[in-house]
């Protein structure tokens, strides 16, 4: 286990087999609708990559990248697009992959927009959801796993740019922060 990690939350082979199960209720939701998978760059990057693969139906992927403004461990509810999407979302069903879902204000940004956007339908995977974090009212359509209100990284999540490389999900030492 990395050095700077307190405790793992969720290991690799409990990913892999979420993974799986998210991928089977996928295919089924979108068999023949031919969805545009959106990855919300650049947490999401890991989960999205394993996860299409284990989605047994024709797709496209794009990717978005948007930035809230705060520090590291907080949202302030302001967010801005950093990278837009290529592919045009108008009349298509549209899969927004997350890496997390915390206050919610992320999301709710990225449905109104597609929506503005013209989207025939928008729904929303998540590997992970912090339902007491809610701040938006935002409905996600399949999560991987809820957890506490801890901060967590690995899998994609940072914390300062780090720690997305880990294989597994986790919590940090406290003294990290306050470093
Ligand atoms: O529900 P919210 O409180 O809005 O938080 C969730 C968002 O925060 C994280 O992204 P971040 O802005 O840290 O960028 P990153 O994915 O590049 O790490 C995460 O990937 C979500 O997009
Ligand atoms: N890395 C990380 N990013 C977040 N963004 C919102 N909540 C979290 C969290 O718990 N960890």
């Amino acid at each position: 286990m990395n050095k700077d990690i307190k405790k793992i939350l969720i290991g690799e082979e409990e990913l892999k087999e979420k993974i799986v199960e998210l991928g089977k209720a996928l295919t089924i939701e979108y068999k023949d609708k031919f969805p545009l998978v959106i990855c919300v760059l650049k947490g999401a990057v890991l989960f999205m990559s394993d996860l299409v693969q284990k989605i047994d139906a024709s797709l496209e992927m794009d990717f978005m990248a948007v930035s809230s403004y705060g520090d590291s461990t907080k949202t302030s509810g302001q967010v801005r697009i950093v990278k837009d999407l290529e592919k045009s979302v108008d009349g298509r069903e549209v899969l927004i992959v997350e890496d997390i879902v915390d206050s919610g204000l992320t999301l709710a940004y990225l449905i109104k927009l597609l929506q503005e956007r013209n989207a025939k339908s928008i729904k929303v995977c998540s590997l992970l959801e912090k339902p007491e974090r809610h701040i938006a009212d935002v409905k996600i359509d399949y999560v991987g796993f809820v957890v506490p209100d801890e901060f967590v990284v690995g899998y994609g999540l940072d914390y300062a740019e780090r720690y997305r490389n880990l294989p597994y999900i986790g919590v940090l030492k406290e003294e990290i922060y306050n470093d």
